[in-house]
Protein backbone atom coordinates (compact mmCIF):
# COMPACT_ATOMS: atom_id res chain seq x y z
CA UNK A 1 0.00 0.00 0.00
CA UNK A 2 1.28 3.47 -0.90
CA UNK A 3 2.33 5.22 2.22
CA UNK A 4 2.03 8.94 3.06
CA UNK A 5 4.71 11.44 4.40
CA UNK A 6 3.13 14.81 5.92
CA UNK A 7 6.25 17.40 5.78
CA UNK A 8 6.91 20.98 7.05
CA UNK A 9 5.79 19.79 10.80
CA UNK A 10 7.15 22.87 12.53
CA UNK A 11 4.85 23.28 15.61
CA UNK A 12 3.65 21.40 18.90
CA UNK A 13 0.04 21.07 17.20
CA UNK A 14 1.21 19.66 13.98
CA UNK A 15 2.51 17.22 15.93
CA UNK A 16 -0.88 16.69 17.74
CA UNK A 17 -2.50 16.30 14.23
CA UNK A 18 -0.01 13.66 12.49
CA UNK A 19 -0.15 11.93 16.04
CA UNK A 20 -4.35 11.40 15.20
CA UNK A 21 -4.12 10.90 11.55
CA UNK A 22 -0.78 8.68 11.49
CA UNK A 23 0.71 8.88 8.40
CA UNK A 24 3.67 6.99 8.00
CA UNK A 25 6.56 9.48 7.66
CA UNK A 26 6.08 13.14 9.59
CA UNK A 27 9.16 15.70 7.82
CA UNK A 28 11.30 18.41 9.12
CA UNK A 29 12.62 21.52 7.30
CA UNK A 30 16.11 21.57 9.62
CA UNK A 31 18.16 25.00 9.32
CA UNK A 32 16.47 26.54 6.38
CA UNK A 33 16.17 30.04 7.07
CA UNK A 34 14.36 30.57 3.80
CA UNK A 35 11.43 28.67 4.48
CA UNK A 36 8.64 29.53 6.34
CA UNK A 37 8.55 25.93 7.72
CA UNK A 38 11.88 26.20 8.73
CA UNK A 39 12.45 24.47 12.31
CA UNK A 40 16.21 25.20 13.98
CA UNK A 41 18.15 21.97 14.97
CA UNK A 42 17.75 22.48 18.86
CA UNK A 43 13.63 22.62 18.31
CA UNK A 44 13.40 19.06 16.36
CA UNK A 45 14.40 17.15 19.13
CA UNK A 46 11.63 18.81 21.13
CA UNK A 47 8.98 18.37 18.14
CA UNK A 48 9.92 14.36 17.51
CA UNK A 49 9.82 13.59 21.32
CA UNK A 50 5.95 14.39 21.36
CA UNK A 51 5.68 12.36 18.12
CA UNK A 52 3.96 9.02 18.15
CA UNK A 53 6.88 6.22 18.00
CA UNK A 54 4.98 4.24 14.76
CA UNK A 55 5.73 7.72 12.76
CA UNK A 56 9.02 7.89 11.08
CA UNK A 57 10.36 11.40 11.70
CA UNK A 58 12.20 12.35 8.47
CA UNK A 59 14.73 15.29 8.59
CA UNK A 60 14.86 17.44 5.09
CA UNK A 61 18.19 19.10 4.63
CA UNK A 62 19.54 21.63 2.18
CA UNK A 63 23.26 21.85 2.07
CA UNK A 64 23.56 21.24 5.42
CA UNK A 65 27.19 20.16 7.26
CA UNK A 66 26.85 16.78 7.57
CA UNK A 67 28.01 17.19 11.32
CA UNK A 68 24.05 18.13 11.70
CA UNK A 69 23.25 15.11 9.88
CA UNK A 70 24.99 12.76 11.75
CA UNK A 71 24.39 14.60 16.05
CA UNK A 72 20.20 14.11 14.74
CA UNK A 73 20.49 10.57 13.49
CA UNK A 74 23.18 9.29 16.11
CA UNK A 75 20.96 10.64 19.30
CA UNK A 76 18.13 8.80 17.34
CA UNK A 77 15.77 11.98 16.61
CA UNK A 78 15.49 11.36 12.63
CA UNK A 79 14.92 8.19 11.76
CA UNK A 80 15.29 9.18 8.07
CA UNK A 81 17.27 11.70 5.94
CA UNK A 82 16.16 13.43 3.03
CA UNK A 83 18.42 15.73 0.85
CA UNK A 84 16.59 18.47 -1.01
CA UNK A 85 19.67 20.75 -1.76
CA UNK A 86 22.37 20.06 -4.34
CA UNK A 87 24.37 17.72 -2.44
CA UNK A 88 26.54 15.78 -4.52
CA UNK A 89 26.98 12.00 -4.85
CA UNK A 90 29.79 12.05 -3.31
CA UNK A 91 28.06 13.41 -0.18
CA UNK A 92 25.57 11.57 -0.13
CA UNK A 93 28.06 8.19 -0.28
CA UNK A 94 29.77 9.17 2.44
CA UNK A 95 26.60 10.03 4.63
CA UNK A 96 25.06 6.62 3.33
CA UNK A 97 28.63 4.89 4.96
CA UNK A 98 28.11 6.65 8.22
CA UNK A 99 24.55 6.52 9.01
CA UNK A 100 22.12 3.61 9.37
CA UNK A 101 18.83 5.08 8.58
CA UNK A 102 17.46 5.22 5.14
CA UNK A 103 18.47 8.40 2.64
CA UNK A 104 15.64 10.11 0.63
CA UNK A 105 17.20 12.11 -2.65
CA UNK A 106 14.80 15.40 -3.83
CA UNK A 107 14.67 15.46 -7.69
CA UNK A 108 13.03 18.74 -9.02
CA UNK A 109 11.91 17.18 -12.06
CA UNK A 110 11.94 19.24 -15.11
CA UNK A 111 12.56 16.45 -18.21
CA UNK A 112 13.59 13.16 -19.05
CA UNK A 113 16.94 13.36 -17.61
CA UNK A 114 16.09 14.60 -14.45
CA UNK A 115 14.22 10.88 -13.98
CA UNK A 116 17.28 9.56 -15.29
CA UNK A 117 19.56 10.85 -13.48
CA UNK A 118 16.85 9.84 -10.21
CA UNK A 119 17.24 6.34 -11.37
CA UNK A 120 20.69 6.06 -11.29
CA UNK A 121 20.92 7.44 -7.77
CA UNK A 122 22.96 5.88 -4.48
CA UNK A 123 20.42 6.89 -2.12
CA UNK A 124 17.28 4.45 -0.68
CA UNK A 125 14.71 6.32 -2.02
CA UNK A 126 13.83 9.22 -4.43
CA UNK A 127 11.57 11.80 -4.00
CA UNK A 128 10.22 13.14 -7.04
CA UNK A 129 8.93 17.23 -6.82
CA UNK A 130 8.51 20.18 -8.86
CA UNK A 131 11.03 23.25 -7.91
CA UNK A 132 12.97 23.64 -4.90
CA UNK A 133 10.44 21.99 -2.48
CA UNK A 134 7.08 23.15 -1.06
CA UNK A 135 6.23 24.89 -3.67
CA UNK A 136 2.72 23.56 -3.58
CA UNK A 137 2.95 23.04 -7.64
CA UNK A 138 3.05 19.53 -9.44
CA UNK A 139 5.35 18.94 -12.10
CA UNK A 140 4.31 16.93 -15.52
CA UNK A 141 3.31 13.49 -14.56
CA UNK A 142 3.44 12.45 -18.11
CA UNK A 143 7.13 12.30 -17.65
CA UNK A 144 6.31 9.34 -15.19
CA UNK A 145 5.41 6.71 -17.32
CA UNK A 146 8.34 4.88 -17.82
CA UNK A 147 10.05 5.32 -14.28
CA UNK A 148 11.41 2.49 -12.68
CA UNK A 149 12.02 2.37 -8.77
CA UNK A 150 9.98 2.62 -6.06
CA UNK A 151 9.42 6.84 -5.67
CA UNK A 152 8.36 9.11 -3.37
CA UNK A 153 5.82 11.59 -5.62
CA UNK A 154 5.87 15.63 -4.20
CA UNK A 155 4.84 18.43 -4.99
CA UNK A 156 1.04 19.94 -5.10
CA UNK A 157 -0.64 16.95 -4.13
CA UNK A 158 -3.69 17.52 -2.12
CA UNK A 159 -6.92 15.70 -1.47
CA UNK A 160 -8.17 16.25 -5.34
CA UNK A 161 -5.36 14.99 -6.69
CA UNK A 162 -3.87 12.30 -4.38
CA UNK A 163 -6.51 9.45 -5.68
CA UNK A 164 -5.03 9.65 -9.12
CA UNK A 165 -1.84 9.90 -8.07
CA UNK A 166 -1.75 6.31 -5.89
CA UNK A 167 -3.51 4.90 -8.99
CA UNK A 168 -1.94 5.91 -11.62
CA UNK A 169 1.48 5.52 -10.81
CA UNK A 170 1.57 3.23 -7.53
CA UNK A 171 4.37 5.48 -5.85
CA UNK A 172 6.13 4.27 -2.73
CA UNK A 173 5.07 6.90 -1.10
CA UNK A 174 3.26 10.22 -1.40
CA UNK A 175 4.59 13.50 0.22
CA UNK A 176 2.36 16.23 1.08
CA UNK A 177 3.00 19.70 3.17
CA UNK A 178 1.12 22.69 1.11
CA UNK A 179 -2.00 20.91 0.60
CA UNK A 180 -2.52 19.89 4.10
CA UNK A 181 -2.14 23.85 5.00
CA UNK A 182 -4.91 26.69 5.74
CA UNK A 183 -3.31 29.92 5.38
CA UNK A 184 0.08 28.65 5.77
CA UNK A 185 -0.57 26.63 8.95
CA UNK A 186 -0.92 22.44 8.91
CA UNK A 187 -4.42 21.87 9.13
CA UNK A 188 -6.00 18.80 11.03
CA UNK A 189 -8.83 18.00 9.30
CA UNK A 190 -6.61 18.35 5.64
CA UNK A 191 -4.21 15.82 7.05
CA UNK A 192 -7.02 13.68 8.33
CA UNK A 193 -8.82 13.54 5.44
CA UNK A 194 -5.36 12.72 3.04
CA UNK A 195 -4.55 10.34 5.40
CA UNK A 196 -7.97 8.85 5.17
CA UNK A 197 -7.90 8.69 1.06
CA UNK A 198 -4.54 7.25 0.78
CA UNK A 199 -5.53 4.45 3.09
CA UNK A 200 -8.87 3.72 1.12
O1 LIG B 1 8.57 22.81 2.39
C1 LIG B 1 9.52 23.60 2.32
O2 LIG B 1 9.40 24.78 2.66
C2 LIG B 1 10.85 23.12 1.82
C3 LIG B 1 11.89 24.03 1.75
C4 LIG B 1 13.14 23.64 1.32
C5 LIG B 1 13.35 22.32 0.95
C6 LIG B 1 12.32 21.39 1.00
C7 LIG B 1 11.07 21.77 1.41
N1 LIG B 1 10.02 20.86 1.45
C8 LIG B 1 10.26 19.46 1.20
C9 LIG B 1 9.14 18.53 1.10
O3 LIG B 1 9.37 17.34 1.25
C10 LIG B 1 7.75 18.95 0.68
O4 LIG B 1 6.83 18.18 1.37
C11 LIG B 1 7.60 18.69 -0.81
O5 LIG B 1 8.46 19.57 -1.49
C12 LIG B 1 6.16 18.93 -1.31
O6 LIG B 1 5.73 20.22 -1.01
P1 LIG B 1 4.29 20.75 -1.51
O7 LIG B 1 4.36 20.95 -2.97
O8 LIG B 1 4.11 22.01 -0.74
O9 LIG B 1 3.29 19.70 -1.10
Amino acid sequence: MTKIKICGLRRPEDIAYVNEAKPDFAGFIIDVPKSRRNVPREKVRELTALLSPEILPVGVFVNAPMETILSLVTDGTLKAVQLHGQESQSYLEKLKKQVAVPLIRAFSIRSPEDLTEAEKSPANFVLLDNGAGGTGETFDWSLLSSFDRPFFLAGGLRLENITEAVSRFHPYALDLSSGVETDGYKDKEKIIAAVAAVRR
